[in-house]
């Protein structure tokens, strides 16, 4: 199903939590709703979802208006699932009835899925894998399938429209990597548009065809994750997505030289007009390298973490910390001083 954002506010009081979205969810995407606490992710979620309605502007679902500032169509009535961060199962059902409920209570369930639910509940529960669980209740099962409940309930009525606000966050790591893979095959499988808060950038980068990056009630930049990742339009997104240090210097056609070292020349293309015009180059912590070279950002190292298969630095140049990324074979220490410059781009 299409989905259509036309100009949408939402006022609270004095305050204005969304200032003017618009925004196009085409049939079968999945689109990903990053941005710092409090810019409006759960706001923007609970308009589609019908819970609140918009002082201005219109939703639009298959070309119908569905909400506007004098007539909102209530949750029930819009052909919706829901996943929220907290599990949100009837404590007191089977995990099969779970599945079964929206089956039997939804207006818009396909009439074929009706007559043969049963085998609708069955398939659901294999997707998710929790075909062995079907007869527990929610109490005896752990955090990570208490989701894979959730998510199985919310599709099995076959929704047009799958919103999901922050369901990976209450699980751990590792089972928010398999979840997240999960996820993805099921949308893969079933198609339906899935909208999905996060304020994860790494799970929004892996699991949307395309990303909304949010700030102060607006929307920041809209593109797939190549784009936002390589392309950032703004020094929030550049920050925010992939903390690029934002290093100021000048911009000489598409060759950059950072304040603190005049004589330095990056080249550094396809970077966004914004940042030729705020004398900002916006380089990611892998895109420096160290140096040999007497030119080049000069620092000390301030900090070290040992992540694995890299060390995450920290230097400080002119008074400003720079992160950049090493291989573990380098023997730096802290209180080194060491030349960063740009490598190949
Ligand atoms: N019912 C409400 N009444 C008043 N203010 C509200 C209401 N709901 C949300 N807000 C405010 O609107 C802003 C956006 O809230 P929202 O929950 O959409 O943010 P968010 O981006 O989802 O944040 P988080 O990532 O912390 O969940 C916040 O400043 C919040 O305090």
């Amino acid at each position: 199903m299409k989905t259509e954002l036309i100009e949408i506010k939402k006022q609270f009081g004095t305050f204005q939590a969304l200032k003017g979205i618009n925004l196009t969810i085409e049939d079968g995407e999945f689109v990903a709703i990053v941005g710092p606490s409090g810019c409006g992710k759960t706001t923007l979620l609970r308009l589609l979802a019908g819970f609140e309605t918009p002082s201005d502007g219109q939703i639009l679902m298959q070309q119908e208006i569905v909400a506007s500032k004098t007539n909102a169509l209530p949750p029930e009535k819009r052909n919706i699932g829901l996943v929220f961060q907290s599990f949100a199962l009837w404590p007191h059902m089977k995990v099969k009835e779970q599945v079964m409920f929206p089956l039997k209570h939804h207006r818009f369930v396909r009439p074929e899925l009706k007559k043969n639910s049963e085998a609708r509940v069955t398939e659901m529960l294999n997707i998710v894998g929790l075909s062995h669980l079907a007869d527990r209740m929610p109490s005896e099962l752990s955090g990570g399938q208490k989701q894979r409940v959730a998510i199985a309930r919310a599709l099995s009525a076959s929704p047009s429209l799958l919103l999901m606000d922050e369901p990976l966050s209450s699980l751990d790591a590792k089972l928010r990597v398999e979840l997240r893979n999960e996820i993805q095959l099921i949308h893969q499988k079933i198609k339906t548009s899935i909208v999905y808060v996060t304020h994860d950038q790494s799970e929004a980068l892996a699991m949307a065809d395309k990303i909304v990056v949010m700030k102060d009630g607006l929307i920041e930049q809209i593109g797939t994750p190549e784009e936002i990742y390589f392309y950032p339009q703004t020094e929030f997104v550049a920050s925010f997505i992939s903390k690029a240090n934002l290093i100021e210097g000048s911009w000489n056609g598409d060759y950059f030289s950072p304040s603190t070292s005049p004589s330095t020349r990056w080249y550094y293309p396809n970077v966004a007009d914004s940042f030729k015009q705020s004398g900002v180059c916006p380089v990611r912590p892998e895109q420096l390298q160290l140096s040999k070279d007497s030119d080049g950002l000069c620092g000390e190292v301030k900090n070290l973490l040992f992540q694995g298969r890299e060390v995450s630095c920290i230097v400080n140049v002119n008074g400003k910390e720079i992160h950049f990324i090493t291989g573990i074979h380098n023997s730096l220490k802290i209180g080194d001083h060491v030349t960063l410059n740009v490598t190949n781009l």
